[in-house]
């Protein structure tokens, strides 16, 4: 293959990577708004049963072929971090707000509005759900900072409720580097009083030994790679 055949295959392959990630996004948005008006309707019970019908119907093409637990999806790029089904922050996820994160200098800042679907107490957000953007937030600032790990600790101290359906400001930042282990501190508040803080939460997050990554991610490493294309 010359060159420029090459150069043209691989032009495809990034066309068609990605049309499948707009396509996964797209996917996302609207399981999303499904969601969302599903917790939210007050529709006639037969709509519901038909409803429940149609969309039975719609997922079981989805089905037909699907990837294992430990296949990465095929358009996701592990190296660059793209994870279009994370429950956090990925556009395909159905169960992602999704959050938005981006770094400002030293400071990791996010953004999001919560939905009925993750309300705890009446109209306000579920303490799971800021513990779960929070462990998102500080571990994507441990990675920010060259310093990926896991969590191994999340102390979360809820101050005021989290409302929903009101737009959020969430920040975290790393305090401490010690070895393998990084500390790392956020919050969420709302975007309209990113002054006063609603829930504050430190994060222990552990750097894996080569050994350690091995035995838990091995059966994945490099499968993203094989698959990307189809
Ligand atoms: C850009 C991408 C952004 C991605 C963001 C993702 C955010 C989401 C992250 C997650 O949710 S990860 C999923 C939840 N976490 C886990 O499932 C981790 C489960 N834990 C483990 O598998 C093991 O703990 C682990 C492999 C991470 C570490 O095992 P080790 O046996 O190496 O731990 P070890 O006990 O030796 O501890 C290593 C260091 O951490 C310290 N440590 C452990 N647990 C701790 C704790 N709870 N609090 C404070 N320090 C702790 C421990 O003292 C030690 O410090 P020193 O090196 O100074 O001795």
């Amino acid at each position: 293959m010359t060159d420029s055949e090459n150069g043209r295959r691989l032009h495809a392959v990034d066309d068609a990577l990605l049309r499948r990630r707009e396509a996964i996004s797209d996917l996302g948005d609207a399981l999303r708004l499904l969601i969302e008006h599903a917790t939210a309707t007050e529709a006639p019970t037969e709509e519901l049963r038909r409803a429940a019908e149609r969309i039975r119907q719609a997922a079981a093409p989805l089905g037909e072929r699907a990837r294992g637990r430990h296949e990465p999806p095929s358009a996701d790029d592990m190296r660059a971090g793209v994870r279009l089904y994370n429950p956090v922050t990925g556009a395909g996820s159905a169960f992602a707000p999704p959050l938005e994160i981006h770094q400002e200098g030293e400071i990791t800042v996010g953004a999001c509005t919560l939905g009925l679907a993750f309300e705890g107490p009446p109209s306000y957000a579920h303490g799971g759900v800021s513990a779960m953007l929070l462990d998102q937030m500080l571990g994507y600032a441990a990675g920010a900072s060259g310093n990926p790990g896991m969590t191994v600790r999340l102390d979360t101290g809820y101050r005021r409720p989290v409302p929903l359906l009101t737009p959020l400001r969430l920040t975290a930042e790393v305090v401490d580097v010690d070895g393998r282990r990084v500390t790392v501190a956020g919050s969420i508040a709302t975007a309209a009083e990113p002054g006063e803080i609603l829930v504050a939460a430190t994060g222990v997050f552990v750097g894996l030994r080569a050994e350690q990554a091995r035995r838990l991610f091995g059966a994945i490493a490099g499968r993203g790679e094989e698959s990307r294309a189809g």
